[in-house]
């Protein structure tokens, strides 16, 4: 492992040209891996793992769009593509990425086809952390692991074919058979990661939780619809008030910020953004802390993965999610947001 000094802090990192993908290659030569789900997080990693010439398979209810998509991707019906259960009693390794709450429910199949010396593969400390909440207690005499992507499963393909790769933190929960982290380690590489950082499934779930529900997601969508709301309020255009708080943040300033970080982001704009900016941020750290104080209690104390749970396993969740979601769709703020697209030139022919 190579130690990386994080500003101050050494921690070990474990790189893809330390651990090769010929070296996870032979790790895994015996393995017949079942990716369970076909969602976000199971294109992207069965789709790598297979362009890596690792031996994968997929498990996913039949019928449904993630089973034709499976089938669109090459899959083929009863060779590397079969409903959930024979996909997992075939396999070594199953890579549990079903969505959190639909592992929950599988559970009690998915135990039964864990045979001695498998490992069970997880993308989320979810299941195994809120154990009471999930019912997944893996039995003793299987390796309990796990590779987290930092980023969307759309991301982990699209990196893997622009020949970069995302992040992922790794753990290890379970180790019988003495080879769970090379296990881990072999297939965090399989799956596309640049490199992967060590993790606990504790850390990783309440960080995660914490990470999309705040700054990622939550928090950032939150903060937008503030400013947009204010421009709008003050008599800006929605062009403006869009231009101003969501395009020119993902078209331009973001991306530096990828780049160079946002220490060299206030030393490059205007001086009069250079000034304001320094002002101001402190005052909304100040304003969101105990926000986020809220939130990492809320994820802490479970009252987030049981309110994830609890919604959807109502009859009507999907319904009711729908038009939640359609609202913010059909909101001005978006729809101007998609008209601010269609006028980004790569965009106007399509
Ligand atoms: N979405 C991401 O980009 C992302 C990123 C990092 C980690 N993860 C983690 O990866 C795992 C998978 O997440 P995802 O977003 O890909 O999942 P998802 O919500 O896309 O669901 C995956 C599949 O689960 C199936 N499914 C759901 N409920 C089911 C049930 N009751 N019975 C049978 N099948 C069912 C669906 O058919 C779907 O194809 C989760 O643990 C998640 O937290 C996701
Ligand atoms: C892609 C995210 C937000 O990082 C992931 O954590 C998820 O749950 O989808
Ligand atoms: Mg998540
Ligand atoms: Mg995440």
């Amino acid at each position: 492992m190579a130690k990386i000094d994080f500003g101050g802090t050494m921690e070990e990192v474990v790189t893809s040209e330390e651990f090769t993908l010929e070296k996870a290659r032979e790790v895994l030569k015996d393995e017949v891996i079942a990716v369970i789900g076909y969602g976000v997080q199971g294109p992207g990693q069965a789709l790598n793992m297979r362009d890596n010439g690792i031996n994968v398979i997929v498990g996913q209810r039949k019928g449904g769009a993630s089973w034709d998509k499976a089938v669109a991707d090459g899959f083929v019906p009863g060779q590397t593509l079969f409903p959930i259960e024979e996909a997992a009693k075939k396999a070594t390794v199953i890579q549990y990425l079903l969505s959190d709450a639909g592992q929950v429910t599988m559970w009690p199949k998915i135990k039964e086809c864990l045979n001695e010396g498998d490992a069970l593969y997880f993308s989320h400390g979810f299941g195994i952390v809120y154990k009471e909440q999930t019912g997944i207690i893996p039995p003793e005499n299987v390796d309990v692991i796990l590779a987290a992507p930092k980023g969307s499963g759309r991301t982990v393909r699209t990196n893997f074919l622009d020949g970069s790769g995302i992040n992922s933190s790794f753990a290890v929960f379970q180790d019988y058979t003495g080879r769970a982290k090379e296990r881990t380690l072999a297939m965090g590489i399989a799956i596309g990661s640049g490199y992967l950082f060590e993790t606990t499934f504790e850390k990783e779930v309440f960080s995660d939780l914490t990470g999309e529900r705040g700054v990622l997601m939550g928090c950032l969508a939150g903060v937008m619809e503030a400013q947009y709301n204010l421009l709008r309020k003050n008599g800006h255009s929605p062009s403006e008030s869009f231009n101003e708080t969501v395009e020119e943040l993902t078209q331009s300033l973001i991306r530096l910020v990828a780049e160079n970080g946002m220490d060299w982001m206030f030393g490059n704009c205007s001086t009069t953004a250079q000034r304001g900016a320094l002002d101001w941020a402190p005052k909304f750290r100040d304003a969101v802390a105990p926000v986020f104080e809220d939130l990492y209690d809320s994820v802490k104390t479970g009252k987030e993965t049981k309110r994830v749970l609890d919604l959807n396993s109502a009859d009507d969740y999907r319904e009711k999610l729908n038009v939640e979601l359609d609202e913010i769709k059909n909101s001005e703020m978006w729809k101007a947001g998609a008209a601010v697209r269609a006028l980004r030139p790569e965009n106007r022919k399509k």
